[in-house]
């Protein structure tokens, strides 16, 4: 693949991305199960000011103008996510045919509009009935999210092309599990392992269901944050091999080489089982990509009192950090998919997430002042995706995080990503300069960076 020095290749993908229960409002609309990012963002003291997902930007009746914004914008395609609960209001079992009816009429409405549709299966909004039955806890959830997927391939992939079973299996097992900063809100150095091997399961379960009918292309999709030691001391680079390991290779590696990173025995010690070799061949089915979900770098130190990686964050100064306090380091975006490419046996990328919240506050004359420091995040971003392409990364496409600002999780409405601006008390949207900056870049294929 010849990349030209100054655009992307014509085949490249430019889109934007979002996930369900961040944008769509109306969670339990029309026959749809209660999914746990519901009943977490209702219990009280879970999300900043108490603040969920019942209307967020109203996207689930707002569909048709939000596609035409993307229109608008010469998105090529657009990544979302499909809410479990809508589909299978208890899990499994009975098909939910107004939830197929919404994903149904967004599709063709984005073909319609001549824009790719791209579905995530799963982006942590699990319904409630199987958290109620162990979720991630209970093998038979590997059999359920299969049931799940193929009511979904049987309907929409004859109009879907790409595929991800999983969004960033580590948020859910991590601040799932681990922490209990993310729905279900457990924190349990048992239960993590736990959550991960039947995610990855999921995952594996899926992709072989896809293998008997799909005919297009499904992969996972994983958060890389690079981590860089603090120092060349013994300490702080095993420390941070295990922070590597923990968010960057916990997923990856069984999904693409069928085993388990080592040093996850370090992490959670006993906690961490001697898994079946035959979970972990089911694991390893063959995907056609990898999404990356990249942001920021970390630094990382040795801190034997940070529980349980035993390391910690080393916070940079004097460099551009966003509203997330995440670093801007663009360099890590180009290291990271050399990463993978030498890792993992040079498997097509798709940048399935990159942005950065910075605050958007809407002037009373109801213009919005885009920090200026979000184009340069997707300018500088973006170069790095080119650079490691020229380097000879098979990278396929880049999704925009977000189209909208959005419901960011516990952060509730407090942090916005998006490209469009959303007045939560009106719904109004209103383009930012990042907006007009990005449509700039797809119009002209990467020429205007
Ligand atoms: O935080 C911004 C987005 C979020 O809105 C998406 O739903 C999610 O897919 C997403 N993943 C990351 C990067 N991974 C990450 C997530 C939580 C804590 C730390 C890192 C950022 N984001």
């Amino acid at each position: 693949m010849t990349v030209p020095t100054n655009r992307f290749p014509d085949d490249f993908v430019w889109g934007c991305a979002t996930s369900a229960y961040q944008i769509e409002g109306s969670p339990l609309a029309d026959g749809a199960g209660m999914n746990v990012w519901h009943r977490f963002s209702h219990t009280r003291g879970r999300v900043v000011n108490d603040e969920n997902g019942d209307i967020a930007c109203d996207h689930y009746r707002r569909y048709e103008s939000d596609i035409e914004l993307m229109k608008q914008l010469g998105l090529q395609a657009y990544r979302f996510s499909i809410a479990w609960s809508r589909i299978l209001p208890e899990g499994t079992g009975r098909v939910n045919p107004a939830g197929l009816g919404f994903y149904e009429r967004l599709v063709d409405r984005l073909l319609e509009k001549g824009i790719q549709p791209t579905a995530t299966l799963f982006h942590w909004d699990l319904p409630v009935a199987l958290d109620d039955r162990g979720g991630w806890l209970n093998r038979d959830i590997a059999g359920w999210f299969a049931d799940y997927a193929e009511s979904v391939f049987r309907r929409f992939d004859d109009r879907i092309k790409l595929w991800a079973t999983l969004n960033e299996p580590w948020v859910v097992s991590d601040n799932g599990y681990l922490h209990g900063t993310a729905a279900p809100g457990h924190r349990s150095l048992f239960e993590a392992p736990i959550a991960t091997h039947n995610l990855m399961r999921a995952h594996g379960a899926a992709v072989q269901a896809y293998r008997a009918t799909g005919r297009h292309q499904i992969g996972l999709v994983v958060n890389i944050e690079p981590k860089y030691p603090a120092s060349t001391s013994s300490e702080d680079v095993a420390a941070t091999r295990r922070a590597e390991a923990q968010m960057n290779r916990q997923f990856i590696e069984p999904a693409m080489l069928g085993r388990y990173p080592e040093e996850l025995r370090d992490v959670f010690g006993e906690a961490w089982p001697d898994w079946p070799a035959s979970d972990v061949e089911q694991i390893r089915q063959p995907i056609d990509f990898i999404g990356l979900n990249y942001y920021t770098r970390a630094v990382v130190r040795n801190d034997p009192g940070a529980w349980p990686l035993r390391a910690a964050p080393v916070r940079q100064s004097q460099v551009a950090h966003t509203e997330m306090g995440w670093e801007v380091f663009p360099q890590g975006l180009t290291d990271t998919l050399l990463w993978i490419k030498d890792r993992y046996g040079a498997p097509p990328i798709y940048v399935t997430e990159n942005g950065a919240a910075f605050a958007d506050p809407a002037t009373a004359a109801g213009d919005v002042l885009d920090d200026p420091r979000r184009v340069e995040y997707f300018r500088t971003h973006i170069r790095a995706v080119h650079d490691a392409m020229r380097a000879g990364v098979d990278v396929r496409g880049y999704f925009a995080w977000s189209m909208l600002d959005n419901f960011e999780w516990a952060l509730g409405y407090s942090k916005r990503f998006g490209i469009i601006h959303v007045d939560y008390a009106t719904q109004k949207r209103t383009p930012k300069a990042s907006a007009t900056f990005y449509s700039g870049v797809i119009a002209s294929n990467g020429a205007v960076l």
